[in-house]
This record gives C-alpha cells, sequence and structure tokens, in this order.
C-alpha cells in the first residue's frame, strides 16, 4: 500500500501522570505514516481523492491541544482510532514524541501500528 506521511507535526498539549503536569501544556512531536491508494489522486490530479495531509494535520493538532490524557499510549490510541474513523485511513503508524521529559535523553516516546500493516519497510 501506498503512503501519506506527517513528519515533525509539533503540538502544544496537557499531558503527563505527575501534578506539575496537568499544570502546564508541553510540545509533543508527532510523525504520521498513513497507508492510502495514491494511485486514483494520482490519476485524476485532484485532491479530493488525495488524503488531504493539510487537512490531516490541522485535525490532529486540534485534537492532541485539546486532549488531556495522562499517557503518550493512550493520547496515541485516541488519534489513531480518530484516523481511521474520520478520514478512513486503512492503517497507520503513529509515533509521538516528548522531548525534554527526560533530561539526559534527546527525546522520548511511543510508537504505535493500527489497522493495515504498512509493510516492513516503515518509513517514509
Ligand atoms: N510509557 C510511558 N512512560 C511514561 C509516560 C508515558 O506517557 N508513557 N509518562 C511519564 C511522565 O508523564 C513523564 O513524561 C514526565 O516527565 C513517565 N513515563
Amino acid at each position: 500500500m501506498d503512503r501519506v506521511f506527517i513528519e515533525g507535526l509539533r503540538v502544544d498539549a496537557l499531558i503527563g501522570v505527575y501534578g506539575w503536569e496537568r499544570e502546564v501544556r508541553q510540545t509533543l512531536m508527532l510523525d504520521l505514516v498513513m497507508a492510502w491508494d495514491n494511485r486514483v489522486p494520482g490519476m485524476s490530479d485532484d485532491v479530493t481523492q488525495a488524503l488531504d495531509y493539510g487537512r490531516v494535520a490541522e485535525a490532529v493538532a486540534g485534537w492532541v491541544g485539546e486532549s488531556r490524557f495522562q499517557l503518550l499510549e493512550a493520547l496515541a490510541e485516541s488519534l489513531a482510532q480518530k484516523l481511521m474513523d474520520e478520514f478512513e485511513v486503512p492503517g497507520l503508524q503513529l509515533t509521538i514524541r516528548k522531548p525534554g521529559a527526560v533530561a539526559s535523553a534527546v527525546s522520548v516516546g511511543v510508537s504505535i501500528n493500527r489497522g493495515l500493516r504498512l509493510g516492513a519497510e516503515n518509513s517514509a
């Protein structure tokens, strides 16, 4: 299956398990790889037949910005379900990074695959 991807989507969110994390917004970085048959928009040159990455990025930023989960895992599950329901994405890989959460690491986070498998070579 072909893919449409979004890399390094930066969104501020209320997320975390500790008390102080319920008071301040923290920056998350999202990478999204979504299964999509690009042959149809490739032939028609029509954005309405494409998985419009601009619309997806706007929707994801809105959902994340309004969310109040404790765990990155819970946010990831919620986003995956919304993308499959509202954009009819058949499968996806989602990575959410929380830079700064562990001072000695460049970044930490979670990555999930849901729906149709994207294949062994999961990079965009
Ligand atoms: N697997 C996870 N581990 C941890 C999470 C998480 O969301 N998933 N969250 C925290 C804290 O909120 C941490 O980010 C505060 O710095 C700890 N571990």
